[in-house]
Protein backbone atom coordinates (compact mmCIF):
# COMPACT_ATOMS: atom_id res chain seq x y z
CA UNK A 1 0.00 0.00 0.00
CA UNK A 2 0.88 3.52 -0.68
CA UNK A 3 1.86 5.64 2.97
CA UNK A 4 -0.22 8.43 4.04
CA UNK A 5 0.75 11.03 5.81
CA UNK A 6 -1.17 11.72 9.18
CA UNK A 7 -3.37 14.76 8.78
CA UNK A 8 -1.39 15.77 12.44
CA UNK A 9 1.75 15.38 11.25
CA UNK A 10 4.01 18.03 11.98
CA UNK A 11 4.35 20.79 8.76
CA UNK A 12 6.86 20.44 6.06
CA UNK A 13 9.64 22.28 7.23
CA UNK A 14 9.17 21.73 10.99
CA UNK A 15 12.30 20.44 13.25
CA UNK A 16 11.37 17.11 15.30
CA UNK A 17 13.32 17.81 17.83
CA UNK A 18 14.49 14.72 19.94
CA UNK A 19 11.98 11.63 20.98
CA UNK A 20 14.18 11.07 23.90
CA UNK A 21 16.41 13.15 25.37
CA UNK A 22 18.94 10.05 26.15
CA UNK A 23 18.77 8.34 22.64
CA UNK A 24 21.83 7.73 20.94
CA UNK A 25 20.66 9.19 17.71
CA UNK A 26 18.87 12.30 18.85
CA UNK A 27 19.11 13.08 22.26
CA UNK A 28 20.46 16.68 23.86
CA UNK A 29 21.60 14.64 27.04
CA UNK A 30 23.91 12.34 25.22
CA UNK A 31 27.64 13.88 24.82
CA UNK A 32 28.96 11.62 22.16
CA UNK A 33 26.02 10.97 20.70
CA UNK A 34 24.78 12.04 16.79
CA UNK A 35 22.98 15.11 17.70
CA UNK A 36 20.72 14.43 14.49
CA UNK A 37 18.22 16.77 13.59
CA UNK A 38 15.40 15.99 11.58
CA UNK A 39 12.93 18.43 9.54
CA UNK A 40 9.62 17.09 8.39
CA UNK A 41 9.84 16.45 4.59
CA UNK A 42 6.96 16.37 1.63
CA UNK A 43 4.81 13.62 1.22
CA UNK A 44 5.93 10.98 3.88
CA UNK A 45 9.73 12.45 3.96
CA UNK A 46 11.95 13.36 6.55
CA UNK A 47 15.37 15.71 6.00
CA UNK A 48 18.63 15.47 8.47
CA UNK A 49 21.76 16.75 9.36
CA UNK A 50 24.31 14.86 11.32
CA UNK A 51 28.17 16.36 12.06
CA UNK A 52 30.61 13.36 12.04
CA UNK A 53 32.78 14.06 15.21
CA UNK A 54 35.86 12.76 16.84
CA UNK A 55 33.90 10.47 18.39
CA UNK A 56 32.27 9.10 15.63
CA UNK A 57 35.82 7.44 14.19
CA UNK A 58 36.18 4.21 13.19
CA UNK A 59 39.88 4.79 11.11
CA UNK A 60 42.09 7.82 11.65
CA UNK A 61 39.94 10.75 10.47
CA UNK A 62 36.66 8.67 9.01
CA UNK A 63 33.45 7.84 10.02
CA UNK A 64 32.56 4.43 11.30
CA UNK A 65 30.08 2.64 9.46
CA UNK A 66 28.31 1.69 12.38
CA UNK A 67 27.55 4.96 13.45
CA UNK A 68 26.38 6.12 9.93
CA UNK A 69 24.06 3.26 9.80
CA UNK A 70 22.72 4.83 12.93
CA UNK A 71 22.35 8.11 11.53
CA UNK A 72 20.49 6.21 8.25
CA UNK A 73 18.41 4.15 10.98
CA UNK A 74 17.78 7.36 13.49
CA UNK A 75 16.31 9.58 10.19
CA UNK A 76 14.09 6.29 8.86
CA UNK A 77 13.11 6.24 12.81
CA UNK A 78 12.07 9.83 12.25
CA UNK A 79 9.48 8.37 9.57
CA UNK A 80 7.50 8.01 12.26
CA UNK A 81 6.14 11.32 13.26
CA UNK A 82 5.07 11.41 9.85
CA UNK A 83 3.11 8.61 10.02
CA UNK A 84 2.38 9.14 14.13
CA UNK A 85 3.32 5.22 14.14
CA UNK A 86 5.03 3.92 16.70
CA UNK A 87 7.51 1.30 14.94
CA UNK A 88 10.98 -0.34 15.45
CA UNK A 89 13.70 -1.22 13.26
CA UNK A 90 12.77 -4.69 12.17
CA UNK A 91 15.70 -5.24 9.29
CA UNK A 92 17.88 -2.67 7.49
CA UNK A 93 20.56 -3.02 5.10
CA UNK A 94 23.17 -0.30 4.73
CA UNK A 95 25.43 0.31 1.07
CA UNK A 96 28.95 2.50 2.25
CA UNK A 97 29.62 4.00 -0.89
CA UNK A 98 32.43 7.10 -0.28
CA UNK A 99 34.45 7.43 2.87
CA UNK A 100 33.04 10.38 5.15
CA UNK A 101 35.89 12.72 6.92
CA UNK A 102 35.62 13.62 10.54
CA UNK A 103 34.40 17.21 10.52
CA UNK A 104 31.73 16.31 7.36
CA UNK A 105 27.86 17.22 7.36
CA UNK A 106 26.11 14.85 6.57
CA UNK A 107 22.79 15.56 4.28
CA UNK A 108 20.15 12.35 5.33
CA UNK A 109 16.99 12.26 3.49
CA UNK A 110 14.16 9.65 4.12
CA UNK A 111 11.16 7.82 2.84
CA UNK A 112 8.55 5.81 3.61
CA UNK A 113 7.90 3.35 0.44
CA UNK A 114 5.23 1.34 1.15
CA UNK A 115 2.98 -0.15 4.16
CA UNK A 116 1.95 -3.78 4.69
CA UNK A 117 0.07 -4.40 7.71
CA UNK A 118 2.40 -3.44 10.49
CA UNK A 119 5.52 -3.34 8.13
CA UNK A 120 7.07 0.12 6.96
CA UNK A 121 9.46 -0.40 3.82
CA UNK A 122 11.36 2.97 3.80
CA UNK A 123 14.89 4.16 1.80
CA UNK A 124 17.43 6.69 2.96
CA UNK A 125 20.42 8.47 1.43
CA UNK A 126 23.05 10.31 3.12
CA UNK A 127 25.01 12.78 0.72
CA UNK A 128 28.03 14.89 1.50
CA UNK A 129 29.23 18.35 -0.26
CA UNK A 130 25.55 19.41 0.61
CA UNK A 131 22.23 18.29 0.28
CA UNK A 132 22.66 17.68 -3.68
CA UNK A 133 25.82 16.43 -3.49
CA UNK A 134 27.55 12.67 -3.86
CA UNK A 135 25.55 10.22 -1.96
CA UNK A 136 28.18 8.17 0.51
CA UNK A 137 25.51 6.01 2.28
CA UNK A 138 21.89 4.64 1.83
CA UNK A 139 19.92 2.12 3.33
CA UNK A 140 16.38 0.28 2.85
CA UNK A 141 14.73 -0.80 6.23
CA UNK A 142 11.51 -2.58 7.23
CA UNK A 143 10.76 -1.13 10.71
CA UNK A 144 7.65 -3.06 12.60
CA UNK A 145 5.07 -0.94 14.22
CA UNK A 146 4.73 -1.80 17.76
CA UNK A 147 2.57 -0.68 21.07
CA UNK A 148 3.26 1.52 23.36
CA UNK A 149 4.04 -1.88 25.71
CA UNK A 150 7.30 -2.56 23.28
CA UNK A 151 9.15 -0.55 25.36
CA UNK A 152 7.64 -0.68 28.89
CA UNK A 153 7.83 -4.32 28.98
CA UNK A 154 11.63 -4.47 27.78
CA UNK A 155 13.16 -1.55 28.38
CA UNK A 156 14.95 -1.77 31.76
CA UNK A 157 12.83 -0.69 34.62
CA UNK A 158 14.96 2.67 35.97
CA UNK A 159 15.17 4.52 32.71
CA UNK A 160 11.29 3.37 32.23
CA UNK A 161 9.98 4.91 35.35
CA UNK A 162 12.52 8.05 34.41
CA UNK A 163 10.80 8.38 31.31
CA UNK A 164 6.95 7.96 32.44
CA UNK A 165 7.85 10.15 35.32
CA UNK A 166 9.06 13.11 33.25
CA UNK A 167 5.73 14.88 31.52
CA UNK A 168 8.22 16.49 28.71
CA UNK A 169 8.86 12.84 27.46
CA UNK A 170 5.21 11.68 28.17
CA UNK A 171 4.22 14.44 25.17
CA UNK A 172 7.05 14.07 22.96
CA UNK A 173 5.67 9.85 22.91
CA UNK A 174 2.05 11.35 22.15
CA UNK A 175 3.79 12.51 19.08
CA UNK A 176 3.90 8.84 18.04
CA UNK A 177 0.37 7.47 19.23
CA UNK A 178 -0.82 4.86 17.72
CA UNK A 179 -4.13 6.10 15.09
CA UNK A 180 -7.48 5.67 16.68
C1 LIG B 1 11.78 8.62 16.24
C2 LIG B 1 12.13 7.19 16.60
C3 LIG B 1 13.59 6.96 16.25
C4 LIG B 1 13.97 5.55 16.44
C5 LIG B 1 15.27 5.33 15.68
C6 LIG B 1 15.90 4.07 16.04
C7 LIG B 1 15.07 2.91 15.65
C8 LIG B 1 15.69 1.70 16.29
O1 LIG B 1 16.87 1.51 16.21
S1 LIG B 1 14.64 0.66 17.16
C9 LIG B 1 15.80 -0.42 18.02
C10 LIG B 1 16.25 -1.59 17.21
N1 LIG B 1 15.20 -2.52 16.97
C11 LIG B 1 14.77 -3.39 17.94
O2 LIG B 1 15.23 -3.40 19.05
C12 LIG B 1 13.68 -4.36 17.52
C13 LIG B 1 13.94 -5.75 18.13
N2 LIG B 1 13.02 -6.73 17.52
C14 LIG B 1 11.79 -6.95 18.06
O3 LIG B 1 11.45 -6.44 19.11
C15 LIG B 1 10.85 -7.84 17.28
O4 LIG B 1 11.57 -8.72 16.45
C16 LIG B 1 9.86 -7.01 16.42
C17 LIG B 1 8.97 -6.14 17.31
C18 LIG B 1 10.61 -6.12 15.40
C19 LIG B 1 8.99 -7.95 15.59
O5 LIG B 1 8.44 -8.90 16.46
P1 LIG B 1 6.85 -9.21 16.46
O6 LIG B 1 6.11 -8.01 16.92
O7 LIG B 1 6.66 -10.49 17.19
O8 LIG B 1 6.51 -9.33 14.94
P2 LIG B 1 6.46 -10.63 14.00
O9 LIG B 1 5.07 -11.17 14.10
O10 LIG B 1 7.63 -11.53 14.25
O11 LIG B 1 6.69 -9.93 12.59
C20 LIG B 1 5.72 -9.07 11.99
C21 LIG B 1 5.99 -9.09 10.51
O12 LIG B 1 7.30 -8.50 10.26
C22 LIG B 1 8.18 -9.42 9.62
N3 LIG B 1 9.52 -9.25 10.21
C23 LIG B 1 9.85 -9.07 11.51
N4 LIG B 1 11.18 -8.94 11.64
C24 LIG B 1 11.69 -9.03 10.40
C25 LIG B 1 13.02 -8.98 9.89
N5 LIG B 1 14.07 -8.78 10.68
N6 LIG B 1 13.20 -9.13 8.55
C26 LIG B 1 12.13 -9.31 7.73
N7 LIG B 1 10.85 -9.36 8.16
C27 LIG B 1 10.65 -9.24 9.48
C28 LIG B 1 7.59 -10.80 9.93
O13 LIG B 1 7.97 -11.74 8.95
C29 LIG B 1 6.09 -10.50 9.92
O14 LIG B 1 5.66 -10.41 8.58
P3 LIG B 1 4.17 -10.91 8.15
O15 LIG B 1 3.20 -10.02 8.89
O16 LIG B 1 4.13 -10.72 6.67
O17 LIG B 1 4.07 -12.34 8.59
Amino acid sequence: MQPVRHPDAPAPGELLGAHYGECFGCGGDQPHGLHLEARAGDGVGITAEFTVRRAHQGAPGLAHGGVLTSALDETLGSLNWLLRTIAVTGRLETDFVRPVPVGTVLHLEARVTAVAGRKIYSTATGRIGGPEGPVAVRADALFIEVKVDHFIDNGRPEEIRAAMSDPDQVRRARAFEVNP
